[in-house]
């Protein structure tokens, strides 16, 4: 009764089973968001054309009985949702429960199945929040289960294992896809369509095979157990919203994001993170009105230095570092829920 490796058929009707522990195996849990890896599409071609969010977590595992192989696994749908539609509440609701699982003694790995269009943002952030040692595997496809060669059956498959692995403790919350295993923190999709969209800059941690993990090596910023941000501790998140740069430029954005009331901008900017001549003004007045400055790149490798392209010093800005504008969102919310000091977020800037 083998089901076919390569997918988890949208059609599989049978139920998942209830998980029979095996003694000496570890219990992982699988916390389902939506996105493409439940997602179905009207016949086996349509790799790219499909419905998100559609096939309910226990058919997903139900699918993938090879599972039980490497963990006892047991599925919990928290979201059915296309990754693009997340807010903040999803990301609050998600990492409150990731956290709850966490403290759990009987839970050894909690994976979570989530749509790749905003998979590093939700990764990270529950790297930023989650206070634990455990591993949290963050999994999406590229293909619906209904595709031929789907991927996410063996993505699925391997961010099981890597939660399942001893392994993989403190290393921060991973993202598991297409064999490779990425810091949630430097992993972004980096390419549409193929199913290698995952990439960091500073290349993967390791790679899951056949069910087991292999290590390279390991990060080195602050995260989950070792951060000063716990989602205990976090009631709401503060309005963070990112301009993006590029020739000819109007304000209209930055002003009607004053308007609204942000509390943090994220400029998205050319380059080193260079400024047009005409937007600098307009940051500086909201600065002036408290608003906190973070200068990021549109450009998705190297980084960000402070004081060069912009004095940052002068203007009392902070620099995304290497993160990309929608980390850099997330890091700054996060951060403004303790401080508003400009020192301080250009410390956690360079720490996270
Ligand atoms: N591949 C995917 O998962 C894309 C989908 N739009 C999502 O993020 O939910």
């Amino acid at each position: 009764s083998q089901a076919p490796a390569a997918a988890a058929p949208a059609t599989a009707a049978a139920p998942a089973p209830a998980p029979t522990a095996q003694a000496g195996k570890p219990n992982v849990v699988v916390l389902a968001t939506g996105g493409t890896i439940a997602g179905a599409g009207a016949s086996a071609v349509n790799s790219a054309t499909y419905t998100a969010a559609k096939v309910p977590v226990d058919k997903l595992l139900a699918g993938l009985p090879e599972l039980s192989n490497i963990a006892n696994v047991s599925g919990e749908q928290v979201f059915q949702i296309a990754s693009e539609s997340f807010t903040n509440k999803e990301l609050l609701t998600l990492a409150r429960r990731v956290n709850e699982l966490a403290k759990q003694p009987g839970v050894d790995g909690i994976v979570v199945t989530h749509g790749t269009d905003t998979l590093e943002e939700t990764a990270y952030f529950l790297n930023l929040v989650v206070p634990t040692d455990k591993p949290i595997v963050v999994v999406g496809s590229m293909r619906p289960g209904t595709a031929i060669s789907a991927d996410g059956a063996l993505n699925l498959l391997g961010a099981v294992a890597t939660a399942a692995s001893k392994d993989s403790a403190g290393k921060g919350v991973l993202v598991s896809m297409n064999d490779n295993i990425d810091s949630a923190r430097d992993v972004a999709k980096l390419t549409n369509i193929k199913t290698n969209a995952f990439a960091s800059q500073w290349g993967p941690l390791g790679m899951v095979v056949e069910g087991k993990t292999y290590w390279f090596r390991a990060p080195v910023k602050r995260h989950t157990r070792g951060s000063e941000f716990n989602i205990e501790q976090i009631t709401d998140l503060p309005a963070v919203d990112i301009v993006y740069g590029y020739g000819n430029v109007p304000a209209t954005a930055i002003d009607a994001l004053g308007k609204a009331g942000v509390k943090a901008i994220v400029h998205a900017g050319t380059g080193n993170g260079s400024v047009a001549d005409r937007i600098v003004p307009k940051l500086n007045e909201l600065r002036q009105k408290g608003v906190i400055v973070v200068r990021s790149s549109r450009v998705p490798a190297g980084f960000v230095l402070r004081n060069a392209e912009q004095p940052d010093d002068k203007y009392d800005w902070v620099v995304a570092h290497d993160l990309n504008p929608q980390k850099a969102r997330l890091l700054a919310a996060v951060a403004l829920t303790k401080t508003q000091d400009t020192k301080q977020l250009q410390r956690i800037f360079w720490e996270y």
